[in-house]
């Protein structure tokens, strides 16, 4: 079975959200990005999403930039990206991974190409922003015949015929974006989601996740409560941004598992 299916399987036994970390690829290195994924696994993560530098991050709030502009200065280019899978590989044969990014760079290195080296490395799901259903096309026959799954992005606006063509082609999960706006907003309207995702759950059996303003162990158990995964990206990279190097891996042990600790503690609950 494939890694995203297995664990969502895993989890719904459990009565559990998936708790999915965002990082971005080469930040604050390449060989530290690695160790981070180990970390965030140790500390209860799920799923990694794992991003694709870009120099026009459109969708992405000031973190995600920062981190976006740190990794690129680093020099970081997709094979690195591709090169931190297949070495969290090495020691992880569980874990999925799920690369998300922007078309520019999965064209200029070529679509058959990046499928090939991502299934390769290890990559299970692969999120591109500026990618809409409508146009996946040919890179959707890649994706499958690579095992890749593809993931798509669902907003408050998404209208209930557009949500079923998209589940058509989606697999894996499908990702809800709470709010309109960029990543990092703060304005999280715990009801409205529930809402959303009751009128999503009418049209698809796909697990629902759900990002954008989950910034603490609170609105992780919030949205832990009504959807099938928590995806946490800004909050969880200002608190790299901000460590001392050398309490970066206790840095984040101690506050990502506090989220792990509160999405296990609502299961629990149930
Ligand atoms: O940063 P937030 O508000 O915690 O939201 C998660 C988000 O950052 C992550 O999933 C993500 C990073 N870049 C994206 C681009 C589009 C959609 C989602 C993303």
């Amino acid at each position: 079975m494939k890694r995203i299916n297995a664990c969502f399987n895993q989890l719904k036994a459990k009565q559990q959200a998936a708790l999915i970390p965002f990082i971005t690829a080469g930040d604050p290195s390449v060989p530290l990005t690695v160790t981070l994924m180990h970390t965030l696994v140790d500390s209860g993560a799920d799923i990694i999403e794992l991003g694709m530098p870009f120099s026009d991050p459109m969708a992405d709030g000031p973190v995600i930039q920062r981190a976006s502009e740190r990794a690129l200065a680093a020099g970081t280019t997709l094979y690195d990206v591709l090169h931190i899978v297949s070495t969290f590989r090495q020691t992880n044969s569980d874990t999925p991974v799920v690369l998300m990014g922007y078309v520019n760079p999965v064209e200029n290195m070529g679509y058959a190409e990046f499928a090939k080296a991502a299934h390769q490395a290890g990559v299970d799901g692969i999120l591109l922003v500026d990618l809409p259903p409508e146009e996946i096309g040919e890179l959707g026959d890649l994706f499958r015949q690579h095992e890749l799954d593809p993931i798509f992005l669902l907003s408050p606006t998404t209208t209930h015929e557009r949500i079923a063509r998209i589940s058509e082609v989606a697999s894996g999960y499908l990702y809800y974006v709470s709010l309109k706006g960029v990543t990092g907003s703060a304005k999280l309207d715990t009801h409205a989601v529930a809402e959303k995702l009751r009128d999503i759950r009418s049209i698809t059996n796909l697990p629902i996740g759900v990002g954008f303003g989950i910034r603490d162990a609170e609105s992780a158990a919030q949205i832990a409560q009504i959807s099938d995964a928590v995806i946490v990206g800004s909050a969880l990279l200002q608190q790299i941004e901000q460590a001392d190097p050398s309490q970066l891996t206790q840095t984040v042990t101690t506050w990502f598992g506090a989220l792990h600790h509160a999405v296990v503690a609502v299961a629990n609950k149930n």
